[in-house]
């Protein structure tokens, strides 16, 4: 059976699934079985974007996973595939969206594609599009910005998700990830718990590195700015693990780094939920010199050669959210 056969749009557009009864499905006995999760889609949809303002041009190059979980389970259950919106059809809307509407940022583009699915297909339940964006920024050309030239600085990586149930709202998480730093100094670890576990000495000026992951959630998306808050998010991260150029600023432990970029965000970006960091600790070890005679190493401090021990490592982890302020609670309780 064919598409056409399948699908019929009506005059608003909208495509109808007919309803397929010819199906045979008396041969199986699904109610054993218990299908808990499902869903389908195309990952890695890669699209460049080109706005064009007359000689300024700019671009925006996002690799799109889409997601989308229909009302019905018989795809899976009977191989009926007459509501299967094909990966492939999925992958030609993302190049169809981005040519109607542009990329003005991922969020936004996340945003119109899980609408387009919802609207236009009755049988979708739940659309979720994860965007992950490349890295390119203008070139400059002393102090001026090329008008079409740009280049890649993999610094850090920006992403988003968007899930859109049917009759919900949208929920916009955005995020970076493979934000690789280190400091060397104005970083300790000390008074930690002592029992026979315990081997590792107190740190009192260790070097410190972790790769950045982090995502928050939004409770208002309309009126968002999503590339101000990302790059609010970003400095805020970097505020908290570097401080100021000259003095830096002093960490006692991975853990409280963390929490004091968390609520340094929240203060700054009213509109963001809740925000989840994950900073693995990149251990750094002093090689161990002792064991070698003076005139070999000679006689210089110990603290300037280390051995970079990326595994293990640890892993540091945190939520925050904003707290129910007294006059939430009370209402929440009535
Ligand atoms: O900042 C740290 N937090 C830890 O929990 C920990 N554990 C460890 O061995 N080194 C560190 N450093």
């Amino acid at each position: 059976m064919s598409n056409n056969q399948n699908f019929h749009s009506d005059e608003t557009g909208k495509y109808v699934v007919y309803d397929n009864t010819s199906f045979n499905s008396t041969e199986r006995d699904d109610n054993a079985y218990d299908l808990q999760q499902f869903g389908y889609g195309k990952n890695n949809v890669k699209v460049l974007y080109v706005q064009r303002n007359g000689p300024v041009h700019s671009i925006r190059e996002c690799e799109v996973d889409v997601r989308l979980q229909l009302t019905s389970k018989e795809d899976y259950l009977s191989g009926d595939n007459s509501r299967i919106i094909a990966t492939d059809s999925q992958k030609n809307t993302v190049y169809i969206l981005a040519r109607k509407y542009g990329i003005k940022s991922p969020e936004q583009f996340a945003l119109i594609l899980c609408q387009h699915f919802i609207n236009v297909y009755n049988h979708i339940e739940k659309v979720r599009a994860h965007i992950l964006d490349y890295p390119w920024q203008r070139l400059q050309a002393g102090s001026n910005p090329h008008n079409h030239a740009f280049i890649m600085v993999p610094s850090v990586t920006r992403y988003c998700t968007v899930t859109l149930q049917r009759k919900g709202v949208p929920n916009v998480i955005s995020g970076l990830k493979d934000l690789r730093v280190i400091k060397t100094t104005q970083s300790a670890f000390r008074g930690f718990l002592k029992d026979e576990y315990r081997t590792l000495p107190d740190a009192e000026d260790r070097i410190f590195s972790t790769v950045v992951d982090s995502s928050w959630e939004y409770s208002e998306i309309n009126t968002v700015d999503y590339d101000r808050a990302w790059t609010t998010v970003k400095d805020c991260i970097l505020e908290k693990f570097a401080g100021p150029p000259k003095e830096g600023i002093y960490s006692p432990s991975v853990q409280n780094t963390l929490y004091l970029a968390e609520r340094l965000i929240l203060d700054k970006l009213p509109e963001v939920e809740n925000i989840e960091m994950s900073m693995p600790n990149k251990h750094y070890f002093e090689v161990n010199f002792s064991k070698f005679p003076k005139w070999l190493v000679g006689e210089g401090p110990n603290d300037t050669v280390f051995l970079p021990v990326d595994k293990p490592s640890g892993f540091i982890h945190a939520k925050l959210g904003r707290a129910k302020r007294n006059d939430e609670l009370v209402k929440s309780k009535l």
